[in-house]
């Protein structure tokens, strides 16, 4: 599958669905194959049970990037940082989200529906999804992620 071709998985609890829906509706209007996971409506529910499914997609390879929205984003980066494979940040502005592209290589961007405006989110997710990685030195630093007691150990066994 061309790259570009590979959907962005989507997640949100009740306090980020009408955020994550109008993400979707940006998203696709420019082009970009999207997987929602939900949630689809606005009863209260757990950003974990959104978070995990679109951390799967993404170490899979089922999706070329992630994005999460709950509150304040934070739970969903706190529960998709536990998958090995997932660098998942709360980006707040344009700024972050081109420096965690390029320096981090940031797999899932998380917005908080209740901190920032639906402009900037959809402002930074541009950058974010436009960014690439630099790589360089920047390989030797996200290798020193995994601690060294799980270096080498696979995924599952984590
Ligand atoms: O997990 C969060 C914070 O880390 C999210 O902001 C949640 O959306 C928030 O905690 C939900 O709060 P609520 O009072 O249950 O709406």
């Amino acid at each position: 599958m061309n790259p570009a071709e590979t959907p962005i998985a989507l997640g949100a609890d009740h306090a980020g669905v009408a955020l994550k829906d109008s993400l979707r509706a940006a998203l696709e209007a420019a082009g970009h194959p999207v997987v929602d996971f939900g949630t689809h409506a606005g009863d209260s529910c757990d950003y974990a049970d959104f978070a995990h499914p679109v951390a799967e997609a993404v170490t899979t390879g089922q999706a070329r990037f992630g994005v999460l929205v709950c509150g304040s984003g934070i739970g969903m980066a706190i529960t998709a940082n536990r998958h090995p494979a997932v660098r998942a940040v709360v980006v707040h502005n344009t700024t972050e989200a081109r420096l965690t592209r390029a320096h981090n290589d940031a797999n899932i961007a998380c917005f908080g529906a209740r901190t920032i405006g639906a402009e900037v989110v959809l402002d930074a997710l541009s950058t974010f999804l436009a960014t690439p990685y630099e790589g360089g030195r920047h390989d030797r630093r996200i290798a020193k992620m995994t601690p060294p007691a799980l270096a080498g150990a696979r995924p599952q066994e984590v």
